[in-house]
């Protein structure tokens, strides 16, 4: 596991003919959690395919630490990028410590057992997503929350040095989207993170990536992207920007009066 840098290089997709994201051109530091928002259906599901290679970019590049990821294989890039998804599926009959060792197969030769090391990552990463309880257990008994852990406690025991995150708190309840973000912020990967809840973009990235129409319409820090202009204009919804009063960090409260007509 090393520090990684992501560059999507003007990513463009098209599906029969119709574009789906348009020249995206972003890039994810070391150690940095790149938000990604949009509107539904505005192309981050799609952007992210691109980086976890589920899609392959109609013209543009994904680069990881300057290589192009279209010539590397898929086997090692895997060992590089652990992806969470909405396409993510835990359905076999399987017990969710299954699940998470699943997670070392980029790094696995044939059906070799886990070493004594990747046992202690496996039981680490059930902790971390605080599913230890849960380890003997079918997946298919759980809770839309709880294998939405098991998939993250997968990714971890990958040990990748990007992470690429579609809707992560999706099922979660409101501690376990904490305890899951300030991870995140904590962890010292390359994230990039596709969320809906734009206060815990603000709270957990360094940067937000804003799409609209498979565009990239704003891209910074969350202060100065998430302005009360930028919500009315992309989401069609009127926000105003508070400081967190312990924190500082900007967070939005929604008007729900659809009636309203000004921008305060
Ligand atoms: N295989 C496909 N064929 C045709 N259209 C597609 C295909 N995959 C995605 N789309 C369309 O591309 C657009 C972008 O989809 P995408 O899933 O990337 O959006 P999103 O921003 O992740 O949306 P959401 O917030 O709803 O998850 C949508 O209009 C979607 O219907």
């Amino acid at each position: 596991m090393g520090q990684a840098r992501l560059s999507l290089q003007d990513v463009s997709v098209e599906v029969a003919g119709q574009a789906l994201v348009r020249e995206l051109c972003l890039d994810v530091g070391e150690g940095e959690v790149v938000g990604l928002v949009g509107p539904n259906g505005s192309g981050k599901s799609t952007a992210l395919r691109c980086v976890y290679r589920a899609l392959r970019p109609t013209r543009g590049a994904v680069l990881l630490n300057d290589e192009d990821l279209s010539g590397v294989p898929l086997a090692e890039s895997a060992r590089s990028i652990a992806a969470l998804t909405q396409d993510s599926r835990a359905e076999l009959d399987f017990t969710v410590e299954e699940v998470v060792a699943l997670g070392r197969s980029p790094h696995q030769r044939g059906n070799a057992r886990l070493t004594a090391r990747e046992r202690q990552l496996c039981r680490d990463a059930l902790r971390r997503m605080d599913i230890t309880h849960l380890a003997l257990r079918s997946v298919l008994s759980l809770s839309g929350g709880e294998r939405q852990r098991v998939l993250m406690a997968r990714a971890l025991v990958q040990e990748p040095s990007v992470l690429v995150l579609d809707e992560p708190t999706n099922h979660l309840d409101v501690r376990h989207q904490v305890e899951l973000l300030s991870f995140l912020a904590g962890c010292g990967l390359t994230v990039l993170v596709a969320l809906h809840d734009l206060n815990l973009a603000a709270a957990v990235c360094q940067r937000i990536a804003v799409l609209r129409d498979g565009e990239l319409a704003a891209c910074g820090p969350p202060a100065e992207i998430l302005t009360p202009e930028l919500v009315l204009d992309v989401f069609g919804v009127h926000a105003s920007v508070v400081a967190h009063p312990r924190t500082g960090i900007t967070q939005l409260l929604y008007d729900l009066d659809p009636e309203r007509t000004d921008h305060g």
